[in-house]
């Protein structure tokens, strides 16, 4: 798993770690794990140049002792100093001490847009909004340069906390973070500033994340397996109320992820049946309603249904079993969230940040803009687990102490239409074989987002939906 804690969480850290360590320790070790990242960018150190930008605070500190470093290793390393009395004194004392020069942000412009390396030291977790404008115009004239730049524990100008970028932010190569991933690091629009992360331990003890991403191994301990008891009822069975007359199509997609996820069966029930069975014979369809269907482990209601009188009866009466469900698209404007807070068995909310943004009566721009807070409110609003799609998804519980879960795999060609539909089938098809909801919503997201990656490049959903058994031996190994 990999952890990402606020701002809070890391500043209670290290005050408990700065209490008994010497002063300096754990910038030092900071600075050491940014020079060693800074040499491995820079291939050679002697004789190259570098620039180090550094604002006011420990941000600017730990870039001044990298620079020291590299300095100390031949490397010609200039401080453009951001706020000059206010640089962090014992750190540019290093660097002077080192060979390294300092100037004003006056004369920046030129000595970044020279430089192999620029550090972007200008403000760490301490820093509030966007980049003021002086800082902002050094690091355009660094990105026009060519050097790689890499950030000092953040990408100066996003929000650690939440992903948020309000107004410019340095765009980076390479971000080295201490002691633990901040959650901006990995939820966009911040993460896509990060470039490639880098974690360097400085030995911090921290308590319960606000974030978590599954890895591979995480992964490969949440899929079910058949074993030699399985029949395809222990292995469960999946509902699909999906698709129509006009829109057959969401219903073999929903289906199709569905039936790769592991389901013993799929029941399908609607207007798509031909379609269906057409493409998946092995479905058992009928066109009444739900309840007649016979019974499932989980429902997925929702994809392409359209919004007649029996759309929404079938949404209310897959409400009302007792069995986990998961709504999705249609499903998401016809459901009473009533009828959601009042279900004990476990929920599913699967949004887009449009959809997102009408459940909540928000501007879908603003739901893009901050996705945690978005995925938390909705969580909390419905009583529900909520995936939230798109850029970086996430998946929320709805009690708020729980970590939110961000998707680590997914390409932007997932952006096609009825991808979404796969993912729902696959969820359903998860939480069918006794997934508690957070690890089937999240478990199906890493799936969904690796089979995507591995059809590599232009995509049609039903590719997604294809690729999930190679992605599926790609975590279990076979
Ligand atoms: N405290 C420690 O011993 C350690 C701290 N670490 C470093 O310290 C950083 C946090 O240091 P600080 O708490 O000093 O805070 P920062 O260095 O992140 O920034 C604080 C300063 O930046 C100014 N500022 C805030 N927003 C700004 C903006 N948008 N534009 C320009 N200036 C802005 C503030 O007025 C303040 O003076 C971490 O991100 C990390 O890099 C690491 O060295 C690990 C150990
Ligand atoms: N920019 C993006 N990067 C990565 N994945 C994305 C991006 N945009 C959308 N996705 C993913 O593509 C899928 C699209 O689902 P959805 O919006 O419901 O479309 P549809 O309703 O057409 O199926 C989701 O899994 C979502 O997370
Ligand atoms: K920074």
């Amino acid at each position: 798993m990999r952890y990402a804690h606020t701002v809070q969480a890391v500043r209670d850290a290290e005050g408990a770690l700065m209490a008994r360590l010497p002063e300096g320790a754990l910038m030092q070790r900071a600075a050491a794990g940014l020079a060693v990242v800074g040499a491995r960018v820079l291939g050679r150190v002697y004789g190259r140049r570098v620039a180090v930008v550094a604002g006011s605070g420990s941000n600017g500190g730990d870039a001044l002792y990298a620079g020291a470093r590299l300095a100390r290793r031949g490397a010609g390393v200039t401080a453009v100093l951001l706020a000059p009395e206010r640089a962090h004194a014992a750190g540019l004392r290093a660097l002077l001490d080192a060979g390294g020069r300092a100037v004003g942000a006056a004369e920046g412009a030129a000595v970044v847009a020279r430089a192999d390396l620029v550090y972007d030291g200008i403000v760490g977790i301490g820093g509030k909004g966007g980049l003021r404008a002086e800082a902002a115009e050094l690091m355009r004239a660094a990105r026009a340069g060519g050097g790689a730049v890499v950030a000092v524990d953040l990408p100066s100008g996003v929000d650690a906390d939440t992903g948020e970028v309000a107004g410019e932010a340095v765009r980076a190569d390479v971000t080295v973070t201490f002691g633990t991933y901040k959650p901006g690091l990995l939820i966009d629009p911040a993460a896509e500033l990060a470039g490639a992360v880098t974690l360097v331990g400085i030995g911090l003890e921290l308590g319960a994340p606000e974030v978590e991403a599954l890895q591979h191994a995480d992964l490969a301990g949440l899929l079910p397996r058949p074993s030699g008891e399985s029949d395809k009822y222990r292995r469960g069975v999946v509902g699909v109320v999906a698709g129509s007359d006009r829109y057959p199509g969401a219903a073999v997609l929903a289906v199709s992820g569905a039936l790769r996820g592991g389901a013993g069966a799929v029941r399908y029930v609607g207007g798509g049946g031909p379609a269906v069975l057409a493409r998946h014979p092995e479905t058992l369809v009928s066109s009444g309603s739900p309840h007649e269907a016979g019974r499932v482990q989980a429902w997925v209601v929702g994809p392409g249904l359209g919004d007649d009188a029996r759309a929404r009866t079938a949404v209310a009466e897959v409400l009302a079993a007792d069995v986990p469900v998961l709504v999705d698209a249609d499903g998401l404007r016809l459901m009473s969230r009533d009828a959601v807070r009042a279900r004990t068995a476990a929920t599913v909310l699967t949004p887009h940040a449009g959809e997102a943004a009408a459940l909540l009566g928000r501007a879908r721009e603003e739901v893009e803009a901050s996705r945690l807070t978005a995925v938390r409110d909705l969580a909390e609003l419905f009583g529900a687990t909520v995936l939230l799609k798109g850029s970086t998804t996430l998946v929320a519980a709805p009690d708020p102490a729980v970590p939110v879960r961000v998707n680590p795999t997914g390409t932007a060609w997932l952006a096609t239409a009825g991808s979404g539909d796969v993912l729902s089938g696959l969820t359903g098809s998860l939480l069918a074989a006794r997934l508690p909801a957070r690890d089937a919503a999240s478990a199906a997201g890493y799936l969904h987002g690796l089979a995507a990656r591995l059809t590599e490049g232009p995509l049609a959903a039903m590719d997604v939906a294809e690729s999930i058994p190679e992605a599926w031996r790609n975590v279990c190994g076979g």
